[in-house]
């Protein structure tokens, strides 16, 4: 289906006995800029490979626009990936490698590259290895997008820019996405900076997913109750805290009316991750508990 860019089915890949992603099943519609979340080992980076077909699942399978990328060659020109320690030839300057792009792919953007490039002041004659991090990770953003595929997959890109950089670059991912309709796949641990341009949530924890769907839908069916300890809470309970009175809780919603002795706030993208991931972590603790 078209309308689809990424589909997984009960995706799971382990090493030896270790699960790093497990009963992976979502959907990210088509031209989707996608966020996916999770503590360090959640299984992000593993989820990115299995798309863009570097490894093969144990279980389940993947499909980009309907294909199994593993199997489907032609399916890689539609897919750009940089991987998160952006490997580049190190001896190879910019000019090399956007020349090297231009061979390798049909619509390869060679003016866009080197505009984009140039604005960073990035020089093109000097070997890539001499760089700095944050301008590798810049000339390998650069040449991913110049591929122009319909699914960018992008693992921590920011990591290692500045701040003005960082907000730069989406910046100009947001305006360059919306133009072409391309679906991008992100992580980050940035949750600020997801929050200004993700239209779509992922979050993983420990190889699972804990939530999955449209940013907008996620927040309308959330919402933070205080009141006084003890009061019943309508919806089902995500995260709570409590002072000897008074109870902070995190809902997921639906129609109920809310008893009076609630305040209603808004949830926020960083506290709705932050919720699932807390809540997970404890259903785990207890799992290991009981398994012990
Ligand atoms: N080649 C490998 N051999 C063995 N275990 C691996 C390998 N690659 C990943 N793993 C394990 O799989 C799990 C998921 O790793 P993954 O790199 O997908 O996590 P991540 O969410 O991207 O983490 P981070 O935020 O730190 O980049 C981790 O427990 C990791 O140790």
């Amino acid at each position: 289906m078209d309308d689809i860019a990424i589909q997984a089915d009960r995706l799971g890949k382990r090493y030896r006995k270790k699960w790093a992603l497990r009963d992976c099943t979502l959907q990210i519609p088509a031209g989707r800029i996608a966020a996916l979340v999770g503590p360090n080992g959640a299984g992000k980076s593993t989820l990115l490979h299995l798309a863009v077909g570097l490894l093969r699942p144990d279980e389940g399978e993947v499909r980009v626009f309907g294909a199994v990328p593993r199997d489907n060659t032609a399916l890689l020109a539609d897919i750009g990936f940089v991987a998160q320690d952006t490997p580049l030839y190190k001896d190879f300057t910019g000019a090399d490698l956007i020349t090297f792009g231009a061979r390798l792919n049909r619509r390869f953007d060679t003016a866009l590259a080197r505009e984009r490039l140039a604005q960073l002041r990035i020089p093109l004659d000097q070997a890539v290895g001499t760089l700095s991090g944050g301008q590798r990770a810049q000339v390998a953003l650069t040449l991913a997008i110049a591929k122009r595929p319909k699914v960018l997959l992008l693992d921590e890109p920011v990591a290692s820019l500045d701040p003005l950089s960082r907000r730069e670059f989406l910046q100009a991912l947001m305006g360059g996405v919306a133009e072409s309709g391309t679906t991008v796949v992100l992580s980050s641990h940035l949750l600020a900076d997801l929050e200004r341009i993700c239209d779509y949530l992922i979050v993983l924890q420990t190889a699972h997913v804990q939530l999955a769907g449209p940013v907008d839908e996620l927040l309308e069916a959330h919402r933070v109750l205080i009141g006084p300890r003890g009061a019943g809470t309508p919806g089902e309970v995500i995260r709570e805290s409590h002072t000897d009175r008074q109870s902070t809780l995190l809902v997921r919603s639906g129609a109920e009316v809310v008893p009076p002795q609630w305040t209603v706030q808004d949830v926020s993208l960083e506290d709705l991750v932050l919720a699932y991931l807390a809540n997970a972590g404890a259903g785990r603790a207890a799992q290991l508990e009981r398994a012990a």
